[in-house]
């Protein structure tokens, strides 16, 4: 029996998600006879001890892996999981991605107090997020709505709609869909109005690169189209140099068609502005995941995207 510790958080989310994998792995290792069983180890990052201040504000990447990645370099776990739009764009020394199992709905998604959908808020109806993509792009559609920011848990946040006041909150359909918590879900929100952020609804199982017994037993995890599609968006968001605390947002996905056998993808990114009076959108086709990326940011800093960010990050 070879015992694999497997580093996670310990909200929730991060606590479902990642027992979900753990019994997903235990399948795959089970079916070839790998032997392992597997221990769950939580642990506390900094992004958990600052849940009630503003991320926007408190500034830093990796606020919710650094913790992890130090744990999986001093041998204290195997592997972690992470949710990937948390992950910054590099990875330390000694760290590579073992897998990126198949991908959850994308979407962003509005919970309200009795509303069916997005355009039946009332006018100047109170919308809690504390993400500048979900606001650039709320205020864009809907300039009449009042976004304040909420933080916390998705449990905690689902908590503060009704205790706060608010209308309606924003939050990735894929942490409700992981805690079975979809009949929370009022309407989905479409890329055309709120593109989702980098990696949102993919997972990150982050292991040591030296490691060959765990990238051989996480290679049989990944889905190569997932894989694909996050690694467009990721690189895009490394040449616009973004974390989750810009107005960025982007999204792959692998059509069924493929030009010279490749799997052909279709990448779409924005920059926006806070008050959402700019929201510049491009998108581009390639099969080449890295250079898709790049083209595509490339696209809107022609636009003036630069611009716009630098102005977010004064
Ligand atoms: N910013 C926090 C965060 N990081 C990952 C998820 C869950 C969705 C996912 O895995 O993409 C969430 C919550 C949210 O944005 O609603």
């Amino acid at each position: 029996m070879k015992t694999i510790i497997v580093g996670t958080r310990q909200s929730t989310l991060a606590l479902g998600q990642t027992e979900q994998v753990v019994e997903q792995l235990q399948r795959i290792s089970d079916e070839h006879g790998l032997g392992c069983n597997f221990e769950i180890k939580k642990i506390i990052t900094k992004g958990d001890r600052i849940l009630d201040v503003t991320l926007s504000k408190v500034g830093g990447k990796g606020l919710f892996v650094k913790e992890l990645e130090q744990g999986l370099l001093d041998g204290e776990i195997d592997m972690a999981v992470h949710s990937m739009k948390d992950m910054p764009f590099e990875l330390p020394e000694g760290l590579v991605v073992g897998a990126v199992p198949i991908r959850e709905d994308a979407r962003d998604c509005i919970i309200t107090r009795g509303h069916r959908s997005l355009d039946e808020l009332p006018q100047g109806a109170l919308v809690g997020t504390s993400s500048l993509r979900r606001a650039s792009q709320m205020q864009h559609y809907r300039p009449d709505l009042r976004i304040e920011s909420i933080r916390g848990n998705i449990d905690s946040r689902l908590r503060k709609l009704e205790a706060e006041d608010f209308d309606a909150i924003l939050l990735a359909a894929a942490g409700l869909h992981r805690l079975g918590w979809q009949d929370r879900i009022s309407a989905y929100l479409p890329p055309e109005i709120c593109l989702p952020a980098v990696g949102q609804g993919a997972l990150c199982i982050e292991c040591r690169g030296g490691d060959a017994f765990m990238l051989d037993l996480l290679s049989r995890f990944q889905d190569a189209s997932t894989a694909l599609a996050v690694r467009a968006e990721r690189s895009f968001l490394g040449r616009l140099q973004g974390g989750c605390q810009v107005p960025l947002g982007a999204f792959a996905s692998v059509s069924a068609e493929s030009s010279g056998g490749r799997p052909l993808l279709t990448l779409t990114g924005m920059v926006g502005s806070p008050d959402g009076q700019e929201v510049l959108k491009e998108s581009a086709s390639g099969t080449d995941p890295e250079a898709l990326g790049l083209l595509v940011a490339d696209q809107l800093i022609a636009r003036g995207a630069d611009r716009i960010l630098a102005a977010v990050r004064e």
